[in-house]
Order: C-alpha cells, then structure tokens, then sequence
C-alpha cells in the first residue's frame, strides 16, 4: 500500500465486536458530517454487510440524527425493490425498517426503468447530481461514508476483475450486465466515485476472505478491484475478523 494513504487495519475476535466498532465509527463520523456539512451522505453495500452494520447500530437508535441522513447503494442489482435479490430489499430488513429514516433519503434505482440499464444508471446519477451537485466543487461525489464489501474474488460494489467497468474515470455510476456472480444486471459506483469520499470502509469476515485480503493487503496487487479503492483524499478503514485477517501481516488486532 502507498505511504501516502491513511490506512487502519483493524481485526476483531468475533463478529459482534467488529459489529460494535462499525456502528462506533459510523456515529462518529455522523456526529462530524452533520457538525461541519449539516448532513451525513452514506452509501450502502448489499452481501454481507447490512446485517453486520445493522447489528449493533440499532440498539443505539437515538445516537445518530436520522433525519439528517441521505442513504445510496454503492451498487444495486436490477431486479424489482421487493425482489430477495435487492440491495434496498436486504438494508430495508436489516436497518431501516428499525430506525426512523425518511424514506425520501434513500435513495433507489427507478423500477419502471429496469429494461434498460443505460437508463437506469442515468436516473441514479441525476439523483446524485440533486443531493451533491450544489455543495460539492469537485468533478465527482464525495460522500461522508462508504461501507463496502469484498467478494472472494476481490470485488467490491459491481467492479469485478477484468472487466471494462474498472477502467472508467468520467462517470459516477455505471451499468454492469455481465456480473459473473448472479444476478448478472447491475449498476454500480466507479472507482472515481469511491475514491473521492471522505472515509471508505471495507468489512470483510470469515475464512472465505483471508487469502483475497493477503492479495489486496499484504501484496497490493492492482489486479483486485477492491485494491484499486484508494482515496485522493479520505480515510481508508478495513474492518476485519480475525478469521478474515489470520493470514495478514500488517493488522492492529482488536
Ligand atoms: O454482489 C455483491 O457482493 C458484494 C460482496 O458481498 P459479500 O456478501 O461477500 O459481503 C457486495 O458488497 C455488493 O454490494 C453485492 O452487490
């Protein structure tokens, strides 16, 4: 990893303690984002992480302003909001159906456009371009906090290795049709995208992760879509198990 790039490494003994330093980190930077800027702007993963985000985060309901919270998915699958396949379907069982979030901050693929993913993509970026386009000068959206997942093959969002979606560095979001994990029709956040948030945090668990994470950690092998994740500016956290970090070097256990 470059020198140059904020980076905390931060392995826990089980689930539940990394779920409790999520939803530590995720009050705090709240606390910060609404004090400086007057807002929190978050974008969520599917996978595995709502369900570990939300473990803890909705027993201390009332220490984030719900209200003042502006939710998009870093990547969503194109599929109906109720379909079990739906990013928004699997963060409105684990978390938002137990706090009070405006429904009008999160914000969703447009249903009525899943024929076409082009527009699909289109419909999410002018929806972005409406939450940041007046309070941010820089080229892309910077979000105050990105929680992202890795798969086994090192992708995060909808960027998998070797496709073309890696490569771009104009849009904010971009359809994905060829997903090799199902379902194959996606959009997601690009690396630009990602890479200009304040603060991303990747959570990772279990002995599924360990050697994608030796790969993108201990190797920073540019080939792995998750290691591309390097922000200009912002924090980069990694959340980990220990299962998911037992064959780490560079790791500060919990
Ligand atoms: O397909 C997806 O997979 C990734 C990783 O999921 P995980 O279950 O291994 O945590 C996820 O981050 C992404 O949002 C999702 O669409």
């Amino acid at each position: 990893m470059s020198s140059s790039i904020p980076l905390s490494i931060q392995s826990y003994s089980t689930v539940e303690e990394l779920s409790v330093a999520l939803a530590d980190l995720f009050v705090t930077l709240s606390v910060d984002a609404i004090q400086t800027r007057g807002r929190f702007t978050v974008g969520l993963s599917g996978g595995s992480l709502p369900k570990i985000l939300a473990a803890d985060l909705v027993k201390r309901v009332d220490a984030v302003e719900w209200e003042k919270l502006t939710v998009f998915f870093c990547d969503e699958r194109l599929v109906p909001l109720d379909h079990e396949d739906s990013n928004y379907r699997l963060c409105r069982e684990e978390l938002f159906s137990k706090v009070p979030i405006p429904e009008e901050q999160i914000h969703k693929i447009n249903p009525d456009l899943l024929e076409n993913a082009e527009e699909v993509a289109e419909d999410y970026k002018d929806q972005l371009i409406h939450v940041f386009a007046h309070v941010n000068s820089a080229k892309f959206p910077v979000f105050d906090l990105l929680l992202l997942g890795i798969g086994p093959d090192g992708h995060t969002c909808s960027l998998f290795p070797g496709h073309q979606t890696l490569e771009d560095t104009i849009d904010w979001v971009i359809p994905e049709e060829n997903s090799p994990k199902p379902p194959p029709r996606r959009i997601t956040f690009t690396l630009p995208t990602l890479n200009h948030a304040h603060n991303v945090c990747f959570v990772a668990t279990g002995e599924g992760k360990q050697d994608i994470l030796k790969r993108i950690i201990d190797e920073n092998d540019q080939k792995i879509p998750s290691a591309l994740v390097q922000p200009v500016h912002g924090n980069l956290f990694w959340f980990l198990d220990d299962k998911a970090s037992a064959k780490l070097t560079l790791r500060e256990k919990k």
